[in-house]
Order: C-alpha cells, then structure tokens, then sequence
C-alpha cells in the first residue's frame, strides 16, 4: 500500500494529484461496454480506447483489464491495442503489454460438456456456448426459463469435470471454471508488480465475478465500485449506474472522486457530499 496514501493527510493539505497512488481494474462486459446478445457482436470505439490510453498515461501504466474473457478475445476487441490484462478471470495473465497472450488448454471433460450443451441447446437461439479453453460459459441472455435448464446441466456434469471446477451463476449465463479463475487473486498479483506496487487499487465491475476482487481490493485498502443492478447485494460500497457513468466518471479530468477520498482517508464520505455521478449503495456503508 502506497505510504503517500494510507498515511492521512493533514486537514490542511492539499489532494495529492489525480495520478499519484492509485492503480485502476477494470471490468469489461457491462462495466466499459454495453452487452450485446452474442459476446463477439460487441465493439470497441475509439474513444474507450483513447479513454484507456489516457488512463494509462496519466497512471504511470497502473492499469489492467480484469475480465472472463480470453487473452486472445481481449486483444481483438481492443486491438490495435495491448492492455494489461488478467484474462479468464485470472487464469491467463498478461502483466506487461509486452507480454504475449498465451492460451490456456481445455480439459477433454469439459470439451465434451460443451459438446453436450450444443446438443441439448444448440437450436435455442438465445444461447449462445462460448469455449474459452479451461472456462466454459453458456450464455442464457434474457430468455425466461433458459437459465434454470442450463444451470441444471452444468450442475449434473460437475462431478465429471477436474477437481476445483466450480460453477458461476452470472447475470445472464453460467461459467464453469478451475478453481484459480479468481479475479481478486488477479488483482493480487499485478498488485505485487511495478508499475502497481505500492498504489491503492480500485476496481470497476458489474457482475458476481466481480464481487471477489472487491473483497481483494477492500483487504488492499483499496475502492471497490458496482456498475448498475443496484438491487443485487455486493461487496463494494459504491455505485455507478451503467456503461455511460462509467466511463464519464473515468474520463473526468479531475478524478474528483480520487481526490476527496485521498483527502477523506478512513472516513466514510458523508452523503451530501457524495459526487453526483458516484453514489453511494444504500445501507452499505
Ligand atoms: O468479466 P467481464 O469482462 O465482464 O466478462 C464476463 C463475460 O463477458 C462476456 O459475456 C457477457 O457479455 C456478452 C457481451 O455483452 C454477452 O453476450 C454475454 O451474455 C455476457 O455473459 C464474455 O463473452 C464472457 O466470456 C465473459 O466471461
């Protein structure tokens, strides 16, 4: 933890500046872009990757991608761009953009899970089954009735798969995945590399994966922030409505958030003032 940050401040000086000691996390789907029906129909514009760049440049480099996407599926969202990244919720890392994206293999049993998932839901429109080498999701989408069917059918063929394997009941789907695709532990380790080591993380994340690096980022001393859904309950303590108010907060030059926290350390923001694009999530604080 950076010592410019977790020693208070005096009343009386001054916010430290809007790039000093903080590192940023950012979640992907549903947090810096708007979902779509099918995982490979969502596009990245130019301006999220200037946004990015921007970040990046004004964070000393402090800043990673954590998603449940691949490597190999963040490059080409993002390309020509190379993020620093936790991929497959931390099973494939990239900790320098220099760093190439190497794909992790798919166990046989969950090759032929997958298999029976298109055999059993193939012909419904709405799902869509994404292989992603060890991590397997079924995409459900708002179809009634679809999630509880293929929640079944991951239930049934977890005692086939390796030792670990867990299921992750999502917004709109399910994911299987080895016990290590745990983004706080992502978090975790870019946290024990330069340029992040010594800053105070925040992470940025809409969905129950989410949910385990803002238990990672609190332990951090860190800021933990939810996109949207505001009935589910989190972890995190505060709020941003939707893909938008993320990414207008992100782009706010003052970071104003950034530099009332530093300046309230240790104490919770009284709600008056709270700013207006950053709310606080009822009850939770
Ligand atoms: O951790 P994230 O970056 O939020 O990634 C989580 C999953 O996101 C993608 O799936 C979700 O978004 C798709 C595009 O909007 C949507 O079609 C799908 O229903 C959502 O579940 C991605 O396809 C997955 O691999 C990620 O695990």
């Amino acid at each position: 933890m950076s010592p410019a940050i977790t020693d208070s401040p005096p009343p009386t000086a001054p916010a430290p500046a809007a790039g000093d000691g903080w590192a940023l996390f950012l979640d992907i789907d549903g947090t810096l872009l708007e979902h779509h029906r099918d995982p490979t129909g969502v596009v990245v514009d130019q301006d999220l990757r200037d946004l990015l760049t921007r970040l990046d440049r004004r964070l000393g480099g402090a800043v990673a991608v954590i998603s449940g996407r691949s490597l190999a599926s963040i490059d080409t969202l993002f390309q020509p761009m190379r993020l620093r990244a936790g991929g497959l919720f931390g099973i494939e890392m990239r900790l320098s953009p220099a760093d190439p994206a190497v794909a992790a293999p798919e166990p046989p049993a969950l090759a032929a899970l997958a298999a029976r998932a298109h055999a059993e839901f193939g012909h419904v429109r709405s799902i869509v089954i994404e292989r992603k080498g060890p991590v397997l999701a079924i995409h459900t989408g708002p179809a009634p009735g679809t999630l509880d069917e293929v929640t079944r059918l991951a239930k049934a063929a977890l005692p086939g798969l390796p030792p670990g394997y867990r299921i992750v009941e999502g917004n709109v789907g399910v994911e299987l995945m080895p016990a290590q695709a745990l983004k706080g532990d992502a978090v975790g380790r870019f946290m024990a590399t330069e340029p992040f080591k010594g800053r105070r993380p925040i992470f940025i994340g809409d969905d129950v994966p989410d949910e385990h690096a803002f238990e990672s980022v609190h332990r951090l001393g860190g800021v933990a922030v939810k996109v949207g859904r505001p009935e589910q309950a989190t972890a995190a303590p505060y709020a941003l409505a939707d893909v938008a108010a993320v990414r207008a907060w992100l782009g706010d030059p003052q970071f104003p958030l950034l530099d009332r926290l530093a300046r309230q350390e240790g104490r919770p923001l009284p709600a008056t003032e709270t700013p207006p694009r950053l709310s606080r999530m009822a009850g939770l604080m």
